[in-house]
């Protein structure tokens, strides 16, 4: 299509529009789910197991019953910011603006770690812990206009923030400050310096929070193009897991009010592939299997790695269909399928019972 033409799906909207269906601003969609069937009705490494989703469905409805898994449990996390509160806010965008990346090829006793209330932190909590642990230090590290500022806000500062109690530096320390900066002049700009005027400019949506992100911020902008497509693929997972974890910390309510959370999806990251594959959910070709468990770099942005992403996205979506088939009444969504598998597949890794590796992918998406 040349570019002079205009996008089919956009006529078809300003058609439905002009037809009084659909007013734009009601229905905002993030289009990640779209782009994640289409992915994976085009994949060749990476296909869904019927019947295992089927399995799984039954599976993780009995044991998220059986917790009684609801968006409460987030704050019940030791580390997770605990006030209700725009002090809440600002932690949860700068830990969201940072949650990328953690894994090592390291062994558990030499990886980069935070030690921080006693404990050694790793992964994910790694992140939170450091962010915590300069809090109580008087380091300002949430805050828009301390990102800015180039004399306070140096690597070195970062350094110290995000130090190990190993030999191994946190990951990607220079692009997690680049997305700082980034942040904190998009917010002074835009935002009046606090992402809580984000929130209020959502309106209530998640779909929309989320697209105001991607097109404000270019590291939440996870998008990519598959297969050399003129269309990029949108992801979005920093985005998505932002918006879910303000909705599972107020639970809902205040600056967790969404009337739409159900237009999240799966946040397509490392380790929820990791317990779809070892459920039987998702199966790999032999060279994708074999270059994940030889722990070989997955690159970004590359074929395999968005059939993993895309993939695992649609899985999550078919289960959700599936445990609504089964349990109508079912309080459920893709968030908490995702928050649940995730940490599953963590206790697992805990118990030394996660089979098969997650993939290699070192990237600031996620
Ligand atoms: N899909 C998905 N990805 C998640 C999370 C979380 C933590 N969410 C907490 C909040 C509520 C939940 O109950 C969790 O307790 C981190 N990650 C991603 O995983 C990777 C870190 O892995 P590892 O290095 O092993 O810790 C990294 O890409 C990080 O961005 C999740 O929930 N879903």
């Amino acid at each position: 299509m040349s570019d002079d033409e205009a996008d089919p799906e956009l006529l078809a909207l300003l058609r439905q529009h002009l037809q009084g269906k659909l007013t734009l601003d009601e229905e905002p969609n993030t289009g990640v789910l779209e782009g994640a069937e289409y992915v994976c009705d085009n994949s060749i490494d990476v296909a869904l197991d019927m019947r295992s989703c089927k399995n799984a469905a039954a599976a993780i409805h009995a044991q998220m019953e059986q917790q009684g898994y609801s968006p409460a449990k987030w704050s019940i996390h030791e580390l997770h910011p605990k006030t209700k509160d725009e002090s809440t806010i600002a932690f949860i965008f700068t830990m969201d603006l940072l949650n990328f990346s953690f894994w090592s090829e390291k062994p558990t006793a030499t990886r980069f770690a935070v030690y921080y209330r006693d404990q050694r932190w790793t992964g994910y909590w790694s992140l939170v812990a450091a962010l915590q642990r300069a809090l109580d230090e008087g380091i300002p590290i949430t805050d828009s206009h301390f990102w800015q500022d180039e004399e306070e806000c140096t690597l070195d500062v970062l350094r110290h923030v995000f130090r190990s109690c190993t030999d191994e530096e946190m990951p990607l320390l220079e692009q997690r400050l680049a997305c700082l900066r980034e942040a904190g002049t998009v917010l002074y700009e835009q935002y009046k310096c606090h992402p809580v005027n984000l929130i209020s400019a959502a309106k209530g949506s998640a779909a929309s929070l989320v697209n105001l992100l991607a097109r404000d911020f270019r590291c939440f902008r996870d998008e990519h193009r598959f297969e050399g497509q003129r269309k990029p693929i949108r992801f979005l997972k920093r985005a998505q897991i932002l918006v879910a974890d303000l909705w599972a910390c107020f639970e809902g309510e205040s600056y967790g009010a969404f009337h739409d959370i159900s237009k999240i999806t799966m946040f397509a990251d490392y380790r929820v592939p990791q317990i779809l594959n070892s459920m039987g959910c998702l199966a790999y070709s032999p060279p994708l299997d074999a270059a994940i468990r030889s722990k070989k770099d997955i690159p970004s942005g590359g074929s395999w790695e968005m059939q993993l992403r895309a993939c695992s996205i649609w899985c999550v979506e078919l289960i959700r269909r599936e445990i609504m088939k089964q349990h109508p009444k079912a309080d459920i969504n893709a968030v908490l399928i995702d928050f649940f598998l995730y940490d599953t597949i963590k206790a697992m890794e805990l118990e030394g019972t996660d089979t098969t590796p997650h993939h290699r992918t070192r990237s600031i998406w996620y």
